[in-house]
């Protein structure tokens, strides 16, 4: 074929996989911005005409096939052109500061080009036939020729790497301002690979909650086994696909302990993480690496089981990073040749049936790494290889260490044997030598990477062109291995297709017949419909009618506020002498409660309670559909951390204590109608207490009456004994005074002591004193309630007798006039700013719970809605599977096209 024909077909390959980004194209975003092919220099120089074939902006990407001789000209000016439209177009599109960024980044690459056009129009006629051998199948016949070569490519390899470094970081730059990934062809587009990415992801985290099956599905995917002899350098090959050092190590002593599966993919920052942890590790720092190496060696040693040496439960690593080739890599424990001390028995048996089960993966890429320094006769890995894939179909050899071969004098002709596969038993579908260390742990992947360019440049066994330069180099390999990965997935994508389609008819049917006519409401659509739900039912708080707010707090304020009021404050007062005495110890009394605050605390807390029982009673009725329980979780949670969550406003407090204060100046009943309110608040009031106090006392005596006890089936504790009658004693004292001080003095209880003595009872004061607190008390009350029929008309009689006083009326009336008001300040901050500060807080709990998928995996649980979501997932897979099976159609169509 010409040079012409054959730079035509490799340009017009070019374009359209540049254009549609196949997962193997040699070109793509992340490896290249400009690519001057030589073979397109010597087609260009025989006609002497410009062949500018392609020049294509591919987000950021430039290809140019071809430019040589008297067209030189013409094709800068057309470069340009082409460069200022794009300035202009950059300018309009993004903001500024990007923009500038962007065109200068196009500028440099531009004038680079020009410079590369210069160099390459110069020496193309001189060296075209040269150049026209560093394509990958020409052998060249000159050794100083080839050194030379060697040395531009280098040159090029390395300016190639640093602007694909910059326009990277270009890409980058411009991501943080457009939300658009560095890596994306066209915004809102996604490549191959990142299709297959997000594939591989969605199925890990399917296989990590699925209970469908014990068969891990992303281990039938496709992906890369590493399999060798024990130190052969896997783990070494696996840092170097990855960029970094990661794995642990150890002098001598078998490390790789567990399959490593590796996920790897491209991504702007270079980072690891396990995929069942959130903690990502920086890899670019030194303590980050180490304790990812430190956690690696505890998850292996800690998923081998007692007695054991290897476990075959994988760890799984997620590394992304700047050019990282995007693949899946499983790296297996060393093979070994014998059990060693301190080994279990059965060591060697299980390393190889797990490389074996792994190998047998039939979309597996079985990466064979053998060690070049040692006797290739010791391999017991190629044996391996040949058994699980005779024709080598789907194996790549790699031949490790050829740099300790070499100084362990290793004959070219027996390199030559290895690598072109006639010395091992087994067949592949390409044989690579690579250097991926030298023996020090405390090497950096910069420093290994240098070590092998170095190498290969001045080594003596690889020099006189007697292997092909793409056999050479981790780089070169790792490409190789990408390649055939990406060819396994698209020949396998439809068997995956196919299964997840009957994994789907399969839970679909499985549904229908558990939860017929329903709607499939996943773990999100339940959360959403819930959020919307407790959003609703706190908002129409708002809509309560305000008589019924102040209803419910008069109710709880009475609850809260009661005893101190009537234990501490109207006790006290009703030992007075008199009205007045009785007025001044109350005043004095409310006056010093509001006025230290308390009250108003008091007041506030049960505004609080308040609310959050009604945002309760709306919650509970909340009715929703047949899946209403499945989120029950979710509105405890919610209630919980909004109560938690909720601090009553500051000034709200000294607000209410102004209020209090404003009611307790009012002193005097002044109309009949209070009067009247007064009395009933007493009565009604009263009538509870009587209530509550009598039960108390009857607790204390336990089952005393006769019907108690045979209708109830039980009889008095010896302790409910001596409390009965304790009590018969001190109802003596108030029948006798019935006007008893609240105290119960000293001689009275030796009273008490020394008649329950005659009969038999020795008791102690404290129980005395306890049983008076109860008989006092009800006695008290009793009284007040007498006293609050007498007053019933005392309105008018106070004002006609001024020795006819009803103190206890007027306190009621106080106490109520507080209550009212504070009844309906606390209505008023509820619905001016609690109800709608409880409505954010909602919000924002609700949020946070919505951004955290565990967390809402906690709350909403049940049977239907893991079904629901197994559901979502395999449609899920499915759709992507689909998409991702018809790009790689679409590509195939043009590239045959
Ligand atoms: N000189 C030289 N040393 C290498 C090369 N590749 C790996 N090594 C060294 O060989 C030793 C073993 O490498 P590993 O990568 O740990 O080997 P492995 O096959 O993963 O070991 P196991 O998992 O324990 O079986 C390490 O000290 C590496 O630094 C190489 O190309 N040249």
């Amino acid at each position: 074929m010409s040079s012409v024909r054959q730079c035509k077909r490799l340009a017009k390959a070019l374009s359209s996989q540049a254009l549609h980004r196949p997962p193997y194209a040699a070109i793509g975003p992340h490896q290249s911005n400009v690519l001057v092919l030589p073979q397109c220099r010597k087609a260009s120089s025989s006609s002497g005409t410009v062949r500018s074939w392609i020049l294509k902006r591919v987000y950021g990407v430039i290809i140019i096939v071809g430019v040589t001789g008297g067209g030189l000209l013409v094709f800068k000016y057309w470069l340009d052109r082409q460069v200022d439209n794009k300035l202009s177009w950059i300018k309009s599109y993004y903001p500024s500061g990007v923009s500038e960024k962007i065109s200068d980044g196009l500028v440099n690459i531009s004038n680079w080009i020009k410079t590369g056009t210069n160099n390459s129009s110069s020496s193309s006629s001189s060296s075209s036939s040269s150049e026209a051998r560093t394509v990958v199948d020409d052998r060249p016949s000159n050794n100083d020729e080839l050194i030379k070569l060697q040395k531009d490519v280098n040159m090029l390899k390395n300016k190639l790497s640093s602007v694909e470094k910059e326009n990277y970081e270009l890409r980058k730059e411009l991501s943080k301002h457009t939300g658009v990934s560095p890596n994306a062809v066209q915004p809102g587009q996604k490549t191959l690979i990142e299709m297959y990415s997000e594939i591989l992801t969605l199925l890990t985290e399917f296989d990590a909650k699925s209970p469908l099956t014990d068969r891990k599905l992303v281990h039938s995917l496709p992906q890369v086994v590493v399999v060798g002899d024990q130190s052969a350098g896997k783990t070494s090959v696996l840092e170097m696909v990855a960029n970094a050092r990661i794995f642990p190590r150890g002098a001598g002593e078998m490390m790789t302990r567990s399959p490593v599966m590796v996920t790897l993919s491209e991504g702007s920052d270079h980072v690891a993480m396990f995929s069942d942890s959130s903690t990502v590790y920086d890899l670019k720092k030194e303590a980050q690496l180490k304790a990812l190496r430190h956690e690696i060696e505890k998850r292996m040693r800690a998923s081998v089981s007692d007695g054991q040496t290897v476990s075959s439960v994988p760890i799984s690593l997620v590394v992304k990073g700047p050019q990282i080739k995007r693949m899946v890599l499983i790296d297996l424990p060393g093979i070994i040749n014998t059990v060693t001390t301190g080994m279990a028995a059965n060591t060697r048996e299980d390393i190889m049936k797990m490389c074996r089960q792994y190998m047998q993966n039939p979309n597996a890429i079985v990466m064979c790494v053998q060690d070049g320094s040692v006797d290739a006769e010791r391999s017991i890995v190629t044996d391996l290889a040949s058994q699980v894939d005779p024709n080598g179909h789907r194996t790549i050899f790699v031949l490790t260490k050829v740099d300790m071969a070499e100084s362990n004098g290793l004959k070219q002709e027996r390199i030559l044997s290895i690598l072109d596969g006639s010395l091992f038993p087994m067949k592949a579908l390409g044989y690579y030598a690579v250097v991926t260390g030298r023996g020090n742990t405390g090497d950096s992947i910069e420093q290994i990477q240098r070590y092998e360019r170095e190498y290969f440049a001045k080594s003596k066994l690889f020099q006189n062109g007697m292997l092909r330069e793409a056999q050479l180099s981790t780089r070169n390999m790792i490409s190789a291995v990408n390649d055939e990965f990406w060819k396994m997935v698209q020949e396998s994508i439809n068997d995956q297709a196919l299964l997840f389609k009957t994994l789907r008819y399969n839970l679909e049917a499985e549904w229908r017949n558990k939860f017929p006519g329903e709607r499939t409401l996943d773990r999100d659509d339940l959360f959403e419909m819930s959020k919307a739900d407790i959003l609703t039912q706190a908002a129409s708080l708002q809509v309560l009618p305000p008589t019924k707010w102040e209803d419910i707090l008069m109710n709880s304020l009475w609850d809260q506020i009661g005893p101190k009021v009537l234990d501490e404050i109207f006790v006290r007062a009703a030992q007075s002498r008199s009205s007045d005495e009785f007025n001044t110890v109350v005043d004095i009394e409310l006056h010093k409660w509001a006025d230290s605050l308390q009250l108003a605390s008091l007041c506030a807390n049960v505004g609080m309670t308040t609310l959050f029982e009604q945002l309760h009673n709306k919650l509970a009725d909340l009715k929703g559909g047949k899946f209403m329980t499945l989120s029950q979780g979710l509105r405890e949670e919610v209630e919980r951390l909004s109560r938690e969550l909720h601090k009553w406003e500051s000034y709200n407090i000294d607000q209410l204590k102004y209020v209090q204060m404003s009611a307790l100046d009012d002193k005097d009943v002044t109309a009949e109608d209070q009067w009247q309110s007064s009395v009933e608040f007493m009565k009604s009031t009263l009538s509870k207490q009587v209530k509550q106090a009598s039960s108390d006392l009857s607790a204390l005596k336990g089952p005393s009456s006769f019907s108690q006890r045979w209708l109830g089936w039980s009889s008095q504790t010896k302790q409910q004994v001596e409390r009965q009658a304790i009590l018969e004693e001190l109802d003596k004292f108030l029948k006798a005074e019935p006007n008893h001080p609240n105290k119960l003095f000293v001689d009275e209880v030796l009273t008490v002591q020394r008649s329950l003595k005659n009969k038999g009872l020795i008791v102690p004061e404290k129980e005395i004193q306890l049983a008076w607190s109860h008989a006092y008390r009800l006695h008290f009350l009793q009284q007040t309630q007498q006293k609050a029929h007498n007053c019933q008309k005392g309105f008018l009689l106070r004002q006609h007798s001024p020795q006819f006083a009803c103190p206890e009326v007027t306190f009621f009336w106080r106490v109520q006039q507080v209550m009212q008001s504070s009844a309906r300040t606390l209505r008023v901050q509820i619905l001016d700013r609690e109800v709608r500060q409880l409505e954010q807080q909602l919000k924002i709990i609700l949020d946070n719970i919505g951004n955290d998928e565990k967390r809402k995996r906690d709350l909403i649980r049940g049977n239907a809605v893991d079904k629901a979501e197994q559901l979502k997932q395999v449609r899920l897979i499915q759709e992507k599977l689909d998409s991702f099976r018809q790009s790689l159609l679409k590509q195939q169509k043009r590239q045959t096209n």
